[in-house]
């Protein structure tokens, strides 16, 4: 990747890769990485969509494996030059057990860094989340803060702990040498509530919408500001930063950006609204319906019945106190730390996210009608 060898090809791993984020982040790779020479997408759960990528001129290699296990890691790190490691378990609803998150999260990412080495790949950029800062569980605000805002992260719940420890040993793992004797290069990427076409989330709320009648009922204040940001634009990112962490380790080594994008700042429902309301659903109330007491009352018993139900069967709804807290503290950032590292600007205006994202839902829950 030096100077003299800027036509050389480059391998790329995307771990994850057949993900939400994931499947951008590769389409996004064959779109917009001139030096891709070969794509490896690693995940547990290969989608058919990989078939028609293999069609192309860069060379898409689809593998089919666990992050918890590192001899499958080590072997499909091999002969990579970067890796973006996104693969992770996403469970904020009690779906899978603590533990099977840290393994996946933690253990994973610890695989991917010994993989990288002891095989000799140098550059790794790691998928984090805002949830490594917050919110916290005091319910602090955090009002368009950036990488240097003072925030008390106070991590409970399994999958922010998980993704503050693995983003950790990615932080701590740059500079460490790998084969060869070269340094590795880490930085990590902290997206906040992503968005976009494969949002499965935002298609729940839709069909939730559907069944009601077209109409879905306010739950948070519209003043609590969350963030948000477009899977395209998180891609993107990802593709930036894997591209100039080479030319600029000195500077990016070791680092953390939140994802950011032009989005607007607005309550989770009320952005959820900028691309429900087009498909035809209305929000009820100006004020939250329900009083908060009540909604943290609902959220405790869906915990306690998630606990009492267990043995029999898995109840994970929505609503439990820990998406409550998040949905109901503000977080938003506003940061230009990635414009001035590596100089990203969002690829997709706040006008192209959405209408993609409304394109999305109605197609998508069309075929699903
Ligand atoms: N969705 C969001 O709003 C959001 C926000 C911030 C950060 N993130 C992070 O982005 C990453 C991707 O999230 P997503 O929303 O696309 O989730 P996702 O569940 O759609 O994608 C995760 C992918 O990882 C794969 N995977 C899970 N366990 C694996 C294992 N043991 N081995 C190999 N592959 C495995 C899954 O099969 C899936 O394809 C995650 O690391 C997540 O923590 C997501
Ligand atoms: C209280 C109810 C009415 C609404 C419940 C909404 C709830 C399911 C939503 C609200 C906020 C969402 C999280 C937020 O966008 C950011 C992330 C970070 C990411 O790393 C994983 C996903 C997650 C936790 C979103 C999950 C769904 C949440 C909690």
């Amino acid at each position: 990747m030096a100077d003299s060898a800027q036509a050389q090809k480059l391998v790329y791993l995307v771990t994850g890769g057949c993900g939400f984020l994931g499947e951008h982040v590769v389409r996004m790779l064959l779109q917009r990485e001139p030096r891709l020479g070969e794509l490896r997408v690693f995940d547990r759960h290969l989608g058919p969509w990989l078939e028609e990528l293999k069609t192309g001129p860069v060379r898409v290699t689809a593998i089919q494996g666990d992050v918890t296990q590192a001899h499958e890691v080590a072997a499909a790190v091999a002969g990579a030059h970067v890796v973006i490691h996104t693969a992770g378990l996403v469970d904020v609803f009690g779906r899978a057990s603590p533990e099977t998150i840290h393994e996946v999260n933690v253990q994973g990412t610890r695989n991917v860094i010994e993989a990288c080495v002891q095989t000799g790949t140098r550059f790794l950029v790691y998928t984090s989340s805002m949830e490594v800062v917050g919110p916290n569980t005091k319910g602090h605000p955090f009002y368009r803060g950036n990488e240097d805002t003072p925030y008390e992260a106070v991590h409970r719940h399994p999958y922010p702990c998980s993704k503050a420890l693995a983003e950790w040993l990615v932080l701590e793992a740059n500079g460490r040498k790998v084969r060869g004797g070269l340094p590795l290069v880490t930085c990590a990427l902290r997206p906040t509530g992503i968005y976009g076409e494969g949002h499965q989330i935002m298609r729940d709320f839709y069909r939730q919408g559907l069944r009601l009648g077209g109409w879905l009922f306010r739950a948070i204040p519209a003043s609590v500001e969350h963030g948000r940001v477009y899977v395209g634009n998180v891609a993107w990112m990802h593709v930036l930063a894997a591209r100039e962490l080479e030319q600029r380790a000195a500077l990016m080594g070791g680092q953390v950006y939140f994802c950011y994008d032009g989005s607007p700042y607005k309550s989770y429902e009320d952005f959820n609204m900028e691309f429900l309301g087009p498909c035809g659903l209305r929000l009820v109330g100006a004020r939250p319906l329900l009083p908060y007491w009540l909604l943290v009352f609902l959220a405790a018993l869906n915990a306690l019945l998630q606990w009492l139900l267990r043995p029999l069967v898995l109840y994970a709804p929505l609503l439990n106190p820990y998406t409550l807290a998040v949905a109901n503290t503000t977080f938003t950032v506003s940061t230009d730390k990635a414009q001035r590292h590596f100089g990203y600007e969002p690829l997709f205006s706040w006008e192209d996210s959405r209408t993609r994202t409304i394109l999305w839902v109605q197609a998508a829950t069309g075929s699903a009608q």
